[in-house]
């Protein structure tokens, strides 16, 4: 499990510690850390040309540091001082150590040029951006934003502690930023590391244990050891195993029917309850005769026809029309979890506020599956500014609907009401980004609820599963390239991914 946590929680430890240690011994574990983690990626030291990107604060001194670290064994560094206050030990480490240093009226200078910095960094092996950590804010200013555009193609580029451009907390990109192959991170993973589009920005990120004593996470990610799912018992029969109920699909959309119903058998229900119309069944039960059906009548008032289930999934393709505001009502005012994806959310946010609160307040659980667009509609908010604040937008809408909310997209979030750690879920891939795979998920989670699993638990276990058998289906050889998946695909591949969570303990 990756725990991440946020800068203030971060800069408190590091406070109580550093009262603890001799002056400036965090930083010397910071900047040993990184450039271990250096050498690593360069093999050879001897000759290898590094370029520090120095900023004026303690992520400079880090950089200064380690920089002054690989020139004892070798390197031939230069430091880039993009401020015109510098962290001075560091700068004066660097220098006894034999780097070079470009200074910042130099710096200045060079970036004003047409060319700017482009043929002067030309030939450099690997580049360390130091200019901001934890304590960058906002868009890259002054020499930072024309510094990051100038960096050689071909460095690999390690970023200290945070992509400088990226924000520590949200994960959040104004304008320019550093596309780092590795990050070095200290003490804790940060928020906008796991988080789109900061996450993006990251590569691959390494922690390096710097001594901190922290609270409860503010996010986290799991692997797949963490991924543990109920299996059946030797009592275990369909029933006890979950049953679910999908209620999807219209006259307009009849594929989203199927791919719920399909990722709610692959998600390893006892039975799967299926009631729609009367082509949409004709047209699940040809694909799934596994599935129990019920036709149900356009003006149906009650679920009862469908039978007992242990968790709802409604949504899917359903449309918006009178039809679906009472299945979405009849799911929400029974006792048992339910799953509101696609076309319920639409329905939830075309009511009136109070009867949405009403609905959503019930005993039993509740989980929202909406991509940006679809909580920009419930929230009242900007599709943009959901895709830009992910993290503060899950959870606002976890507390105010008072459900465990799934926001897709690049990372998927996992947020329930209160303050609960946030799970960012790292298995996601650009190829699921295609029409149908969502409908696959709130099936899938559904089989997940119907098994027993707390809300957040079966969001949370649902979309690692899902992107890991996008993964699988684009790239069943990770030798060769990936190709583009279809939500069939990916529901095909839920058993190859099941197949990758830890072997259940003996009994
Ligand atoms: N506090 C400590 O003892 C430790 C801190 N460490 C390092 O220190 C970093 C935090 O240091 P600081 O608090 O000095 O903060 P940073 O070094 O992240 O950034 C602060 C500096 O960047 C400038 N700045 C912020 N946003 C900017 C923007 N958008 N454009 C241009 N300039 C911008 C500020 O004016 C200030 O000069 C951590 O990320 C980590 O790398 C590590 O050495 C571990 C120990
Ligand atoms: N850029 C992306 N990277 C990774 N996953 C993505 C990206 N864009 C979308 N997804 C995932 O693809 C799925 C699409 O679901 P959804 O938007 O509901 O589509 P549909 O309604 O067509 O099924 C979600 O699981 C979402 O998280
Ligand atoms: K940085």
């Amino acid at each position: 499990m990756r725990h991440a946590h946020s800068v203030e929680k971060v800069r408190a430890a590091e406070a109580e510690l550093m009262a603890r240690l001799p002056e400036g011994a965090l930083m010397q574990r910071a900047a040993a850390g990184l450039a271990s983690v250096c050498a690593r990626l360069l093999g050879r030291l001897y000759g290898t040309r590094v370029l520090l990107l120095v900023g004026g604060g303690n992520n400079g001194g880090d950089a200064l540091y380690a920089g002054a670290r690989l020139a004892r064994r070798g390197a031939r560094v230069t430091a880039a001082l993009a401020s015109p206050r510098i962290h001075e030990e560091g700068l004066a480490d660097l220098r006894a150590a034999g780097g070079r240093v470009l200074s910042f009226a130099l710096l200045e200078e060079l970036l004003s040029t047409d060319g700017g910095a482009v043929g002067t960094f030309a030939g450099t092996d690997l580049v360390i951006d130091g200019l901001t950590g934890i304590g960058g804010r906002g868009a890259l200013r002054g020499l930072y934003a024309p510094l990051v555009r100038d960096l050689p193609e071909d460095a690999a580029v390690v970023a200290c502690d945070v992509p400088s451009g990226v924000d520590a907390d949200t994960g959040e990109v104004e304008g320019e930023a550093v596309r780092a192959d590795v990050t070095v991170t200290f003490g804790t993973f940060k928020p906008g590391l796991l988080i789109d589009p900061g996450a993006s920005y990251a590569g691959v990120v390494e922690l390096v244990d710097i001594g901190l004593d922290l609270p409860e996470p503010d996010v986290i990610a799991h692997t797949t050891a963490d991924v543990r799912l109920p299996r059946p018992l030797p009592e275990s029969d369909k029933y006890r195993r979950g049953v679910v109920g999908v209620l999807a699909g219209s006259s307009e959309f009849t594929g989203a029917a199927v791919l719920a119903v399909g990722g709610a058998l692959h998600g390893g229900a006892g039975m799967v309850r299926f009631a729609s119309s009367e082509p949409v069944v004709e047209l699940v039960r040809g694909r799934w005769p596994e599935a129990v059906t019920t036709s149900l009548p356009s003006d149906a008032q009650s679920l009862e026809p469908v039978g007992r289930v242990q968790a709802w999934v409604v949504g899917p393709g359903l449309s918006v029309d009178s039809r679906a505001h009472r299945l979405v009502h009849a799911a929400l005012e029974s006792d048992v979890p339910v799953l509101v994806d696609a076309d319920g959310l639409n329905v939830l946010a075309g009511m009136s506020e109070p009867l949405r609160r009403g609905l959503l307040d019930r005993a039993a659980p509740t989980v929202l599956t909406p991509h940006a667009g679809e909580l920009a509609r419930l929230l009242g908010a900007d599709r943009s500014d959901i895709e830009a604040r992910r993290l503060a937008h899950v959870r606002r809408a976890a507390d105010e609907l008072g459900a465990t909310v799934l926001l897709k997209g690049s990372t998927t979030l996992v947020a329930a009401p209160g303050a609960h750690p946030v799970l960012a879920n790292l298995t996601g891939t650009p190829w699921l980004a295609t029409a149908g795979t969502g409908d696959v998920l709130s099936g899938l989670i559904g089989a997940l609820l119907a098994a027993g699993l707390p809300a957040p638990e079966a969001a949370a276990h649902g979309a690692h599963l899902h992107g890991l058998a996008a993964r699988l289906a684009a790239a069943p050889d990770p030798a060769l390239s990936p190709a583009p998946v279809t939500a069939f695909d990916v529901l095909t591949s839920l058993p190859a991914a099941l197949r990758r969570l830890p072997a259940p303990a003996s009994p």
